[in-house]
């Protein structure tokens, strides 16, 4: 179990991380969401004691990490820009680290073996894919069989084969009772990943809850409509709180509203309702709800809808 209470980190005068308390529980895969700068890294940095708190404690199993006598069989992670010497090869990389704590080659082969290295294992690591580079750091995290494993975008890189064996790995090891904390930005794999979300914007947490509940405590639900005459429906769903968007000449997006009071809106002014579908609340919706007054970082302008060359522009 990871447990931190009232972390903080500053950088300068820069408040990464401001006073966080959470526990990640043994079991299951605790995904970490945040808009870039919220602070995730960080918060994964200290955990492992690569940076040093300015404010609270971390504790993995009840103690900091550099209390452990074996850290890699407690604690296993992958942070980005792990510094690894480009002209060795992943073996010998895989085997130094495992002298530290007497790991023996029987386990590095193991875990070449289970994060799929096996050919580029011989190769220096300075000529390594993404990809490759990522399964490494992997395979590294792995290296000690910990109980606790902290993976900082852990798919960055992948081919979806390998995004699904993240996937697979992650799961199996929650299953085994083991604590996994993981950080994505991809709300699809992380939605089929995780079972209890952490999010944090600007260095506060904005959520802490099974993913279930974060989806569902999204108040974005919407409900597709098609009629006859959205203009008639329009006005006649009209009120405060509830939002209509035209999305085309018969279709509209209502939030604010359930089928039911839309449809008696429309039988009491006549209007014909050809479809009245409720649409399924993502995670990424609920995402972009929670986080969307806390982005560091953020585009100044909306993508534009692809049209085709020559369409919609101004003449
Ligand atoms: N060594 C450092 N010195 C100064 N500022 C830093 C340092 N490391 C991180 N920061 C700042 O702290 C904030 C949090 O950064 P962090 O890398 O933890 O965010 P993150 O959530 O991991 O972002 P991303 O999703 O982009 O990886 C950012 O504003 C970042 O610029």
């Amino acid at each position: 179990m990871i447990e931190a209470r009232e972390l903080a980190k500053r950088f300068g005068n820069k408040t990464a991380v401001d006073g966080i308390t959470f526990s990640v529980q043994p079991g299951r895969v605790t995904g970490f969401l945040g808009p870039n700068g919220a602070g995730k890294s960080t918060t994964m940095r200290m955990i492992v004691g690569l940076d040093l708190p300015t404010g609270g404690s971390v504790t993995v199993n009840g103690k900091p990490y550099a209390r452990h006598r074996a850290p890699l069989h407690e604690v296993g992670a992958l942070l980005e820009a792990k510094a690894v010497h480009p002209k060795r090869t992943a073996y010998n990389h895989l085997r130094a680290m495992a002298a530290t704590e007497g790991i023996p080659t029987s386990r590095v082969n193991e875990v070449i073996e289970l994060t799929g290295l096996g050919s580029a294992a011989r190769k220096r690591v300075g000529g390594f894919s993404m990809g490759m580079g990522q399964r490494l750091g992997i395979a590294a995290a792995l290296l000690g069989d910990p109980q606790t494993l902290i993976l900082d975008e852990p798919v960055n890189g992948l081919d979806p084969e390998g995004v699904k064996w993240v996937r697979y790995l992650v799961r199996g090891l929650a299953a085994e009772g083991r604590t996994i904390f993981i950080s994505s930005h991809l709300m699809s794999e992380m939605a089929v990943t995780a079972d209890h979300l952490i999010v944090i914007g600007r260095g506060r947490i904005l959520a802490d809850a099974p993913i279930d509940e974060v989806i569902a405590g999204s108040t974005r639900e919407s409900i597709l409509v098609r009629t006859d005459d959205a203009d008639a429906l329009t006005a006649a769903v009209g009120s405060a709180g509830v939002e209509v968007h035209r999305q085309a000449e018969d279709q509209l997006e209502i939030l604010g509203l359930t089928t039911r009071s839309i449809a008696e809106a429309a039988l009491s002014r006549g209007i014909l309702i050809t479809e009245l579908t409720p649409q399924q609340v993502s995670l990424e919706d609920a995402y972009m709800e929670l986080t969307g007054g806390e982005v560091e970082y953020q585009s100044q302008q909306r993508a534009a809808p692809y049209l085709p060359a020559g369409e919609g522009q101004q003449s």
